[in-house]
């Protein structure tokens, strides 16, 4: 009988459900029925006593609403990255009403669906208050995979979010032609910029320049491979957004995670000149005054 399984099979999904195969035998579920190996319905899947959960961050609270009891003993590890954008709570404090403190954690750093499902290697970091989550789940993981540890879970879960937001920056700064120096420099104020906005709730400051901030964050404001980039990429052209999610096909996170980044520097006075940016260039403003503005500010 599988031990462990995976909730979502969207790209990451099937990602972290290929490298989960490597070892031991591995079951996915998702909403619709799907061709891939060791398949089974959301009832069998939720039997494991280890989970990982691979559903977009906005759509976490009412999937765990719906379907989700927790079973005594079970371990569950997040593998979304974003912030939920109606009311501006992190993942870990959702998941709090369902599953104990002790037993979730939570995937970040680097890591591109599309090179983790050809056994490329990569390191991530699994995030967790309690050291045992870490211990239990790091012998599933493959060896093309290492896995660091950190008890820092506000911290990883920011720098996730955030970097998705930056790399819409990122993509829009490529898309108009503003060249290398002008996105090394948008990367590294925005390093600092997600780094103070995580203060503000506690993050370690060793989060941010590891894999889960600066690692994730370089990696995904620089290459095409990353759905939020590409969206600035399509803002960048004067696409609709309506558009450029319709051809994209997948989560942008830091499309609505740029909207609760907002309403948060808002709410705690947190000075967040690129996220505040990009949620505007989202909601119509021009992407060239955004640049005047960040350049004047
Ligand atoms: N693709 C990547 O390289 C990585 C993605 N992530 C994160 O993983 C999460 C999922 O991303 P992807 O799998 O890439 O997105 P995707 O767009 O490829 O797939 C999303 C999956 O979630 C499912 N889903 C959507 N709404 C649902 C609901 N209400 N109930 C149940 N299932 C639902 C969809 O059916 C689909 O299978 C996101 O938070 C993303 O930021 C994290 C690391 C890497
Ligand atoms: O989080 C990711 C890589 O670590 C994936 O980024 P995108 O969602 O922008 O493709």
């Amino acid at each position: 009988m599988a031990k462990i399984a995976v909730i979502g099979a969207g790209k990451w999904g099937q990602a972290l459900h290929f490298a989960l195969s490597q070892k031991q035998e591995c079951l996915i579920t998702s909403r619709t029925k799907r061709d891939i190996k060791n398949f089974v319905t959301l009832e069998e899947a939720l039997n494991c006593p280890y989970l990982v959960i691979a559903i977009p961050a906005q759509q976490i609270r009412e999937w765990l609403k719906n379907n989700f009891k927790y079973k005594e003993g079970q371990k569950i590890l997040v593998a979304s990255k974003g912030i939920e954008a109606s009311t501006g709570e992190f993942l870990n404090e959702i998941y709090s009403k369902y599953v104990p403190e002790d037993s979730i954690g939570f995937i970040s750093g680097p890591s591109f669906a599309a090179e983790v499902i050809k056994g490329l290697p990569c390191a991530l970091v699994l995030n967790s208050t309690s050291k045992k989550v870490y211990d239990k789940f790091k012998p599933f993981f493959p060896d093309f995979i290492k896995v660091y540890y950190s008890s820092d879970v506000v911290g990883a879960e920011i720098a996730g979010a955030y970097k998705n937001v930056l790399a819409i920056a990122s993509g829009i700064c490529d898309g108009l032609q503003l060249g290398n120096n002008a996105r090394a420099s948008l990367i590294s104020r925005g390093l600092v910029e997600m780094k103070r906005f995580g203060k503000k709730f506690g993050a370690k400051k060793s989060s941010f320049i590891g894999l889960s901030g600066a690692g994730d964050l370089f990696l995904t404001a620089s290459s095409t491979l990353s759905r939020n980039y590409r969206v600035g990429l399509g803002l960048a052209q004067n696409k609709k957004l309506e558009d450029i999610l319709d051809e994209l096909g997948e989560v942008a996170e830091g499309v609505k995670t740029a909207e609760a980044i907002y309403k948060l520097s808002e709410e705690y006075s947190i000075y967040s000149p690129i996220a505040r940016e990009v949620k505007l260039i989202l909601d119509g403003k021009h992407p060239k005054d955004s640049l005047k503005d960040l350049l004047r500010g």
